[in-house]
């Protein structure tokens, strides 16, 4: 594998803007259709597999959740050999027994953002994935397993709300999430795991919970100091955890993420402007040429 690819992606949410214990890097400005990516894209090998790292804030967290140009980070990262994707993200816990420090890795999502772009198929070509199981269970196993192996309270399986932010939510939203049976709240898994999916990439979430948003009657609404005190903690376990998960996150047989597409894209091929297989091409070049 040439050196400036990798198969397995990793994007570093809230805390984690570098990843330990990498060699051979290189640090690539990847430019998109969609723009330039949230930051270069580091690329090197970890226990013995080239790994391909974003930060999605930025360095330094420049970029608010809003703000993230997805689409130019999951294209990125598809160019550059990204198979397998894994997420890490601080979230506020909407139950009683998703503590802070826990781990979830969610298996749902309800989508509560409006506005950002959540499709590579709005111009040109049409495309419908599925998208009712919106994780990749194999990649969402082997994350739990190291979890557990790491010592943390681990959650396999839990829903998560995106929202869209920058603002917390207020107590009448909490109490209306926890209505609808939600774990945790986030503001970044969406539309970066349906861009993912579009883009036929296995996408797991690695989870940290780090408050207890504002529903609680007996612990403190969250703040960002909250979630910066307990980040801290996580990221030290998300960094241990990706040494473990990265080698084991081999392809499997039947999660079908890499075959997303498949039956998915509904425009007539003969009505494809070049301009758009040109554009498209890393995301649809297997199906349309
Ligand atoms: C710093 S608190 C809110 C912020 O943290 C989470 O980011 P990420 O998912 O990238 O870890 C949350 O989604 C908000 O963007
Ligand atoms: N309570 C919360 N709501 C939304 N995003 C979060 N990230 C961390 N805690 C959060």
């Amino acid at each position: 594998m040439p050196d400036q690819e990798a198969t397995i992606g990793v994007i570093g949410g809230s805390g984690l803007y570098d990843m330990d214990g990498m060699t051979d890097v290189h640090y690539i400005d990847v430019d998109t259709p969609y723009g330039k990516p949230s930051d270069s894209v580091v690329v090197g090998t970890l226990e013995g597999t080239r790994v391909a790292f974003l930060p999605r804030h930025g360095r330094g967290h420049r970029i608010n959740p809003t703000g993230i140009p997805v689409r130019a980070n999951i294209y990125a990262l598809k160019v550059l050999g990204v198979q397998r994707l894994i997420s890490v993200s601080a979230v506020g816990s909407l139950k009683e027994d998703f503590a802070p420090l826990d781990l979830v890795v969610p298996d749902q999502i309800i989508d509560r953002t409006r506005q950002r772009h959540n499709t590579f198929f709005d111009e040109g070509v049409v495309a419908h994935v599925g998208f009712a199981e919106p994780f990749c269970p194999g990649a969402s196993s082997v994350i739990a397993a190291s979890g557990q192996e790491v010592g943390v309270t681990t959650h396999l399986g839990g829903t998560m709300i995106v929202m869209e932010g920058p603002a917390f939510s207020t107590k009448a939203e909490s109490f209306m999430y926890r209505s609808w049976g939600a774990g945790i709240i986030g503001m970044t898994a969406l539309p970066e795991a349906k861009l993912a999916r579009e883009a036929e990439m296995c996408y797991a979430t690695m989870a940290w919970i780090t408050d207890y948003d504002c529903w609680h009657e007996s612990e403190e609404t969250v703040t960002v100091e909250m979630v910066v005190q307990n980040l801290l903690q996580n990221v030290a376990h998300s960094k241990e955890m990706l040494h473990k998960v990265i080698p084991q996150l081999v392809p499997s047989e039947n999660c079908g993420c890499n075959a997303a597409l498949k039956d998915a894209i509904i425009t007539d091929p003969r009505g494809i402007s070049e301009e758009t297989k040109h554009k498209l091409r890393p995301i649809v070049g297997k199906y349309i040429n």
